[in-house]
């Protein structure tokens, strides 16, 4: 029997059609809508693309969106002022810097540290890594956050569970481990320098890809009813040249062995949104004192 998807698509929505309600009362209670400031810089096609999508999602749910567009060449400064105003700024309760940043000029770390930790809605700053890591209340990181959501969403038991992560990146690797964890998983990070790491992932009841290589999941690396949970995501070349995205896991192999699969697109991509979306509502909520 081929493995159940795990349908990113239809959760998301389920969850854009609950906060859209959630969205009316607090504005009407509170005489404003939760505020999402997005910083982009450069002009990174697929970066313009996750921009739009996160814009179109505020917009359906009745966050209001504070975009700003910067040039390659602006400055450093000039972004720490940026956050600094919106810090203060109180229509907003969300703010994220869209990355990767272009060029060398600059420090994507130092100005993640300029933003409200009570405003981080991407749940980046190291405040709320620490929260996570101590098992604080903070806001959590959208990816990791939104794989634990569909976990959960479709009762999949994660309590003694093997895991296995590969990648550990401080985007996913780092903080999807430490969320496994924080639900009693028994937990494995696997990564480039891991030996044999098919005799790693052979073990897992679940499996999390999150390196950014197209295949790097294979059916003989998976264990028959293993979770598999793919955030990968790669575009490669297509002859129309519009390009295909894939993840990291071989999904046509894959899906014939495991119990659950998350496809791509229509994954975890689509949780990462709602995510993003559900923390400036919790930034908002908190900000406000409704939670
Ligand atoms: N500060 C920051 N925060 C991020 O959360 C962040 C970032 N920078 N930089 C880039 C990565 C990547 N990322 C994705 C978001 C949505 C989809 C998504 O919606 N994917 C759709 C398909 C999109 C398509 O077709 O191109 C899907 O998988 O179904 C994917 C990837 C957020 N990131």
């Amino acid at each position: 029997m081929p493995a159940q998807l795990l349908d990113g698509k239809v959760l998301s929505q389920r969850m854009y059609a609950a906060m859209t309600t959630q969205v009316q009362e607090l504005t009407t209670k509170y005489g404003r809508p939760p505020g999402l400031a997005v910083l982009m810089v450069g002009d990174n096609p697929a970066s313009a693309a996750y921009v739009r999508n996160k814009e179109r999602a505020c917009e359906r749910v009745g966050i209001a969106s504070f975009g700003t567009h910067f040039p390659t060449d602006v400055t450093q400064a000039e972004l720490e002022q940026t956050i600094q105003a919106l810090n203060t700024d109180d229509r907003v309760d969300g703010i994220l810097v869209q990355l990767p940043l272009p060029g060398n000029h600059l420090d994507g770390t130092a100005l993640l540290l300029k933003i409200d930790p009570s405003k981080d809605a991407d749940g980046l700053h190291p405040d709320n890594l620490g929260r996570l890591m101590r098992g604080e209340p903070g806001l959590r990181s959208c990816t990791p956050n939104g794989v634990m959501e569909m976990l959960k969403a479709y009762d999949i038991a994660v309590a003694g569970k093997k895991a296995v992560v590969i990648g550990r990146s401080i985007l996913v690797g780092k903080p999807i481990a430490l969320m496994l964890l924080a639900e009693n998983a028994t937990v494995t990070i696997a990564h480039s320098r891991t030996p044999d790491l098919a005799t790693v992932t052979q073990e897992a009841d679940i499996v999390v890809a999150a390196v950014g290589r197209p295949n790097l999941v294979t059916a003989d690396m998976v264990k028959p009813g293993a979770v598999v949970i793919d955030v990968g995501i790669n575009r490669i070349p297509t002859e129309s040249g519009k390009g295909r995205l894939v993840g990291d896991v071989d999904f046509a192999a894959v899906e014939s062995i495991a119990s659950y699969i998350t496809p791509v697109p229509g994954g975890v991509g689509q949780m990462t949104v709602a995510m993003l979306l559900h923390n400036t509502v919790l930034s908002y909520s908190r900000r406000l004192g409704e939670t």
